[in-house]
């Protein structure tokens, strides 16, 4: 190599400089020039801070003075090793892509050294943004590297927190968490006056765009319920119903995945309903006991009722005896401790109703554990019911009531109080909107209580329930009453369910028969039905007297009810192989592909076992004449089904060179199957 003219040379920028940030020959006589433009070196950065890239005053800088990317010695992309010393304190000044139109600098703001660190991987997210007001923006990433994060204990580290930097103020207001204002969502400052529109400007100011509450607050308000809403599961993820212009695109042997399983708003209700089943409660143990007798994991079921602990409180249990969901229904404060054989008495009469338009009575008990003397009782529990009030004029969307909704409640109702009735058993008060539940499609109701709480504060319980009691007679003849009632009720608000104003509630002294004649919604008969109910004749009523009114009505609830089973059928019918076929892709799978079986001769072409490897290629891999793959899912399942099966069906297995071909028969590849699946499970 020639010699170097030092004269010539010192004019130079030395290259070293320009690709290292630093020339080891400097000082060993480099005859190029190491002068004041070139770029700080990195030991002088850390021995110097003033000599780090101030991002507040950041230029744009030339090609001279910023060194070229370079993977060695970029801290941001060298990979760490944890409690490597000499890795601790190695750093770089800057890294910098430069164009005409924008310039990102990248600058370490501590002297030490970040790690691979989640807490100091942040800096990302904590990025510093500049807003440069010229024709070329700046974006300036300030990268926080705090001290002694060599040492990182996923176990013992502190809960991980988007930071801000001094440079990013932080957003005080933590009640918009966990959504971003919409002025700052994915830090755009959408307020940029730059000239240049196609830039994208970004703010020092700018929120990070999730922004937990503070650890420390005092104030912290946890999810009422768990999961927590924002966290549910994202229906729309699954594939929607195609256009009708796609199916028709469809080959005759080809079914779209809407055709061959479960219609996306049954599952999508179900996948609601199970979710209500799982939901837990946070704070379970401390304000509300975690095990009550044979029930545990306590969820309010009106959560957002304050100092719901003092009121009648409803909680959905499960039972430590079968495992399923209930509702508990709890009557707090009662004064003395109830007579054991009082309320054996009341399990023992009402557990005996059968109906299906009843929520089925479980059990009885008192406990201590809620701090006072309380009286549990056990329902079913129907997941997402809404009582009929609620259903019709309050929640979002409203369903409008209509007049075949009436006849079907009063089919419904009706049954109930022939159940009920013919225990010789009354139902009482309950017997309104609030306390009728909707617990599935077709307008189908269940009365959730009926008269416990007046039977157990009744001294006179005997009487109360006595099979020749007049006092129960009365009753009875109450229930038809508050039937009309809420008939009533119903009826008068079928134009409101429309509109926003709240639904007008009658009492029972308030209707009368001009009232219904003035309803021009409702049909004559069912009017009829109502002056029926709500007379004050001294004739008793019955159930056979009320139900000749509307038999026929029975029949479209019956044929209603008849076609929602079988349509229920059908779409249980298509759901019902999934769960076998979902048993042999796991076993499939749990064979095939295994590391070891790439050097197991069984697994060559001349192995046992090679029909496998063809028959997964034969069902999953199928290409056409062009050898595109082919998605046939019609395909897939006759084959997984015939193998299931293991029908004495020969198919041709072929190599993918085509040279070879085996035939077997889907008996022997389930045998093979069968017998690779016990051999690796035992
Ligand atoms: N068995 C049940 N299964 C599912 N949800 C239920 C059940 N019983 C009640 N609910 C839900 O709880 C809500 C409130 O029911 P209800 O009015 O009976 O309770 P409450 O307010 O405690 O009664 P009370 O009027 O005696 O104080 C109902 O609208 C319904 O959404």
């Amino acid at each position: 190599m020639d010699k170097i003219n030092p004269d010539w040379a010192k004019d130079i920028p030395c290259r070293n400089i320009t690709i290292y940030g630093y020339c080891k020959k400097e000082k060993e006589g480099c005859p190029f020039k190491h002068g004041d433009n070139a770029a700080p070196s990195a030991t002088a950065a850390i021995n110097d801070p003033s000599t780090l890239l101030d991002v507040g005053e950041a230029t744009t800088p030339t090609m001279i003075s910023v060194p070229k990317f370079n993977a060695k010695v970029s801290a941001s992309f060298t990979p760490m090793i944890v409690g490597s010393d000499s890795l601790a304190t190695a750093t770089t000044s800057a890294s910098a892509i430069t164009n005409a139109g924008s310039n990102v600098i990248m600058t370490t703001t501590s002297g030490t050294a970040s790690t691979a660190n989640p807490i100091a991987n942040h800096a990302v997210s904590g990025a510093t943004l500049l807003n440069n007001n010229n024709s070329s923006s700046n974006m300036s990433i300030s990268i926080p590297t705090t001290a002694s994060s060599s040492n990182y204990d996923p176990f013992n580290a502190p809960i991980f927190t988007p930071s801000s930097t001094s440079s990013i103020p932080t957003n005080t207001n933590t009640a918009s968490f966990p959504f971003p204002s919409i002025t700052n969502s994915g830090g755009m400052n959408t307020q940029a006056n730059d000239d240049n529109s196609s830039n994208m400007s970004m703010t020092n100011n700018v929120t990070p765009p999730m922004q937990p509450p503070p650890v420390e607050s005092n104030n912290l308000k946890y999810p009422s319920i768990y999961p927590p809403p924002h966290s549910l599961l994202q229906y729309h993820l699954y594939a929607p119903e195609q256009p009708a212009s796609l199916k028709s695109l469809l080959r005759p042997n080809e079914r779209s995945a809407n055709q061959l399983f479960i219609p996306n708003d049954i599952r999508e209700d179900l996948t609601k309903k199970n979710l209500s089943i799982l939901q837990i409660f946070p704070s379970s143990g401390k304000v509300i006991p975690s095990i009550v007798q044979d029930y545990f994991n306590l969820v309010p079921l009106d959560f957002n009722n304050n100092g719901f602990l003092n009121k009648t409180t409803l909680f959905k249990v499960f039972s430590n005896y079968d495992g399923k969901p209930y509702v508990l229904k709890r009557l707090p404060n009662i004064d003395k401790s109830m007579n054991p054989s009082k309320i054996s008495k009341i399990y023992q009469i009402w557990s005996k109703v059968n109906c299906t338009n009843l929520i089925k009575f479980r059990d009885i008990f008192q406990t201590t554990k809620f701090g006072d003397l309380s009286i549990c009782l056990i329902f079913d529990y129907y997941p997402n019911s809404l009582s009929l009030h609620d259903y019709h004029f309050v929640n979002f969307p409203k369903f409008p009531i209509t007049m075949n909704y009436l006849w079907i409640y009063l089919v419904q109702l009706t049954n109930v109080i022939n159940s009920i009735h013919s225990q010789n058993l009354y139902i009482g008060k309950t017997l309104n909107w609030r306390k009728v539940l909707i617990t599935g499609d077709p307008g189908r109701i269940k009365l959730s209580h009926c008269n416990f709480v007046d039977l157990l504060f009744n001294d006179d319980i005997d009487t109360v329930v006595s099979s020749s009691g007049s006092a129960i007679e009365r009753q009875q003849q109450l229930d038809y009453k508050f039937l009309g009632q809420l008939m009533f009720n119903l009826s008068v608000n079928v134009d409101n369910s429309n509109n926003n104003s709240a639904p007008r509630g009658y009492q029972l002294d308030e209707i009368n028969f001009q009232l219904i004649d003035d309803m021009k919604q409702i049909d004559d008969r069912f009017k009829d039905i109502l002056k029926y109910l709500l007379s004050d004749d001294d004739a008793k009523k019955n159930v056979h007297d009320l139900i000749s009114h509307f038999y026929d009505k029975m029949f479209m609830v019956l044929e209603s009810s008849q076609t929602y089973t079988e349509y229920m059928e059908s779409v249980l019918s298509k759901e019902l192989e999934n769960g076998r076929l979902f048993r042999l892709i796991n076993k499939l799978n749990c064979i095939f592909g295994r590391i070891e079986s790439r050097i197991d001769i069984n697994w060559s072409e001349s192995g046992t076992k090679f029909p496998i490897i063809l028959f997964y290629d034969y069902v999953f891999h199928q290409v056409d004449s062009n050898g595109k793959p082919i998605m046939d899912l019609t395909h897939v399942l006759r084959c997984l089904n015939k193998l299931d099966a293991g029908i004495q069906e020969k198919l041709m297995l072929v190599t993918p060179d085509e040279l070879n071909c085996i035939i077997i028969s889907y008996k022997e590849l389930k045998d093979l199957i069968d017998s690779t699946f016990r051999s690796i499970t035992q």
